[in-house]
């Protein structure tokens, strides 16, 4: 705190110009450069000298003021009853101290009711209905003069268009939030991803965006919603109505407007602190966000007995919830490589208290995210920790750039095993190539290896490949091949009688097929059909191995992108390294043998497919049937030679069973596809 008057006046004019700034981004660009925490800590630091040097008080401090200009592109509404802002409470003490105040004011020790309401964070926007009809809606603004909304505030599905009721006032002004449900906002922000068009750091920036569009249809498709909690203007004066705020409530909703659900009243004080505690416990299960909860003297007369100071009404605060926003500094970017090889960079950040805990590392997505953010080593970040969600980095502070700040590059190279990374043009994450070797994915390339459709390996299930390679025993597939019953039973819980069960599996294991091996091998995008392909494509290891882009392409069901992952995994060493382990463990395949097209087992027959496979997609059972000569239809007719029924299968079967036509359940084309896949 400043000692003379001389270093306040300073201190006050930096901050009265920092925070103008501020609301100058928030209000009228809604688009903050830094999070509310930030920007409440400075307005306290405002207010506290302001009140220390009751000289310096000027009635167009920010202090003073609320909101900020309308946008001169709207047309302007001078609202009747002017639209003030809250005044805060940041813990318990001061909540208490807010009812002190009152109670002092009022003269009147009786326990004061309140109603209580969860702080929506969207923005005020006010609708007038004349005799039952929206005429006119408005932003806020500065509190006197808002923005002409009304043809975008039409477009929110949950404003009525016209009351509901015979007794209507001729002229009445409801006040209430626009935001911007959770799941929306995700939603949108995925979209606008995609897109890459503007992503909103949070639900109340992309509510305000949203309203504040000069096309009305930009907004009909953004996911708002509205909630009122106020009445402006009545007219006539006399209109009966309610004396309680709650009251009033519950009249606009017999009137058809929509009324936040999480509403309530409390007795006192304390009861207020309990309800406080009540919704901040819900918080995240909450569909919409909220920055705090806001009490109301409920009673209309106290209300005005109380009346109003500059910018805010007396008889109402906000109870502000802990942020979920704050600013730190990037200290580095480390990657991480995750169980499927994606590589993924995350921000090491100067621990920060945010979201009520605290962090020191964020998510920073993968490099269109960071190219999208301009974010760099050394920045002043903004992170974003709602409930459970991993913390984000959302948004770089540019003011606090020194100019020292470092880019950040993407590895080249696995940061785990060295391996090439691969990042594919459509592909939003880099991934590491080394799959069958990599530490990071190695016990699923392995568990993935030992599985039933792959290598088929009985009494080698993921919890044992879990021990194996704590135990240090296996890193590569092909390690498995080379496992001693003495190492085994070294293992917990592995008896003489198991070990030497598994070592006769694997033994057996090493008879298999030419697609199961390439199934094994865990290539990405790969499965059971394309492997098929492959084999019956290619009839032998080498010749796949040494397949070029184009060529691969040729192949039934492989596209650009699965060819381009299958090139980059046998062009990496260390995967053909282990290829050539296995084979000099002695796995080997019998010779595929090109079919002739007319030696295709299922030439000439037709089949349909219905039902759920539990086994196998529908797709995947489509593709493997037609690779053996299959036509596979969509309809059951006389001219259906079989039908693959999985489970729940209904009017295709029993047209089926009508007509005479043979029923296969996925045992059966299991079988049928083991006997005669190569
Ligand atoms: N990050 C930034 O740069 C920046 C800049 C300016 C303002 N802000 C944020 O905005 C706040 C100030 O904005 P403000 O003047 O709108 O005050 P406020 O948000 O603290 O409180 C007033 C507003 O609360 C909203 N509200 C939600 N539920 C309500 C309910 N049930 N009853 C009444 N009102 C309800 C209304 O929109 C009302 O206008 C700051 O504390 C800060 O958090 C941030
Ligand atoms: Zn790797």
């Amino acid at each position: 705190m400043s000692d003379t008057l001389e270093q306040a006046k300073n201190d006050v004019a930096t901050l009265r110009k920092r925070l103008n700034e501020y609301n100058y981004q928030y209000y009228v660009l809604d688009d903050p450069s830094v999070p509310d925490a930030q920007y409440d800590r400075d307005m306290q630091s405002l207010i506290a000298l302001e009140k220390q040097f009751p000289d310096l008080y000027s009635a167009n401090s920010p202090s003073q003021k609320v909101g900020g200009a309308a946008l001169s592109s709207f047309e302007q509404v001078t609202h009747d009853v002017p639209m003030l802002s809250l005044d805060n409470a940041f813990d318990d003490a001061s909540l208490l101290a807010f009812e002190k105040r009152l109670k002092d004011r009022l003269k009147d020790t009786t326990t004061l009711a309140f109603s209580c309401e969860p702080k929506l964070d969207g923005l005020a926007v006010s609708i007038l209905y004349e005799n039952g009809e929206l005429v006119r809606a408005a932003t806020r603004g500065d509190g006197q003069v808002g923005e002409n909304i009304t043809a975008n505030v039409r477009t929110i599905a949950n404003v009525p268009l016209s009351l509901r009721g015979d007794n209507l006032p001729a002229r009445v002004e409801v006040r209430g939030e626009v935001f911007m449900p959770k799941e929306g906002f995700e939603k949108l922000n995925d979209t606008q991803r995609e897109k890459s068009a503007k992503v909103f750091a949070n639900p109340r920036n992309a509510a305000a965006g949203s309203l504040r569009q000069l096309d009305s249809k930009i907004t009909a498709k953004r996911p708002l919603m509205f909630y009122s909690y106020s009445l402006g203007v009545v007219e006539p004066e006399s209109f009966d109505l309610p004396n309680t705020h709650s009251e009033r409530l519950n009249k606009l909703a017999s009137w058809g407007l929509p009324l936040c659900p999480d509403i309530g009243t409390a007795e006192g004080g304390t009861g207020c602190l309990d309800y406080y505690n009540l919704i901040l416990n819900k918080r995240d299960a909450l569909p919409y966000d909220i920055d705090g909860v806001v009490f109301k003297v409920d009673d209309i007369s106290i209300q005005r007995t109380l009346g109003f100071v500059a910018r805010a009404p007396r008889w109402a605060i906000a109870q502000k919830f802990p942020a979920q926003e704050e600013v730190t500094t990037l200290v580095d970017v480390e990657f991480q490589v995750g169980r499927t090889g994606a590589i993924t960079p995350v921000a090491r950040l100067e621990p920060v208290f945010v979201g009520g805990v605290t962090v020191s590392n964020a998510t920073l997505h993968n490099q269109d995210e960071i190219e999208r953010l301009g974010v760099k080593i050394g920045d002043t970040v903004v992170i974003r920790r709602a409930g459970d969600v991993i913390p984000q980095v959302v948004s770089v502070v540019e003011a606090n750039r020194t100019g020292n700040e470092v880019d950040i590059n993407f590895p080249a190279q696995c940061p785990v095993c060295d391996s090439k990374a691969e990042k594919l043009e459509d592909e939003a994450v880099a991934r590491c190539t080394g799959g069958l070797i990599c530490p990071a994915q190695r016990k699923q390339a392995l568990k993935h290896f030992a599985s039933r459709k792959a290598f088929d390996i009985d009494g080698l299930g993921d919890k044992l490949v879990d021990q194996l390679v704590d135990a240090d025993l296996v890193h590569s597939p092909a390690d498995f091949f080379t496992l001693s019953l003495s190492g085994l039973i070294g293992l917990e819980r592995m008896a003489e009688k198991s070990a030497s069960k598994l070592l006769d599996s694997l033994e057996a294991s090493k008879q298999t097929t030419l697609a199961k091996f390439l199934y094994a091998l865990g290539i990405r995008e790969v499965g059971e059909a394309t492997v098929a392909n492959l084999a019956m494509h290619f009839t032998t290891l080498e010749a796949i191995q040494e397949a070029s882009i184009e060529s691969l392409i040729e192949v039934q069901d492989v596209g650009a992108i699965v060819a381009e992952h299958i090139f980059n995994f046998f062009n990496e060493a260390h995967n053909t390294d282990v290829i050539a382990a296995l084979l000099s463990e002695g796995i080997h395949w019998p010779t595929v043998e090109k079919p002739r097209e007319d030696s295709l087992p299922l030439k000439g027959k037709t089949c349909v497919i219905t039902g759920t496979l539990n086994e196998m997609g529908r797709t995947d059972a489509k593709s493997r049937l037609q690779l053996l000569g299959a036509k596979v239809a969509g309809s059951v007719s006389k001219n259906t030679d079989f039908l693959v029924a999985g489970e729940k299968a209904g009017s295709k079967l029993t047209k089926a069973q009508e007509l005479d036509v043979a029923v296969w359940d996925e045992a059966a084309l299991i079988a049928f596809l083991d006997e005669h896949e190569g």
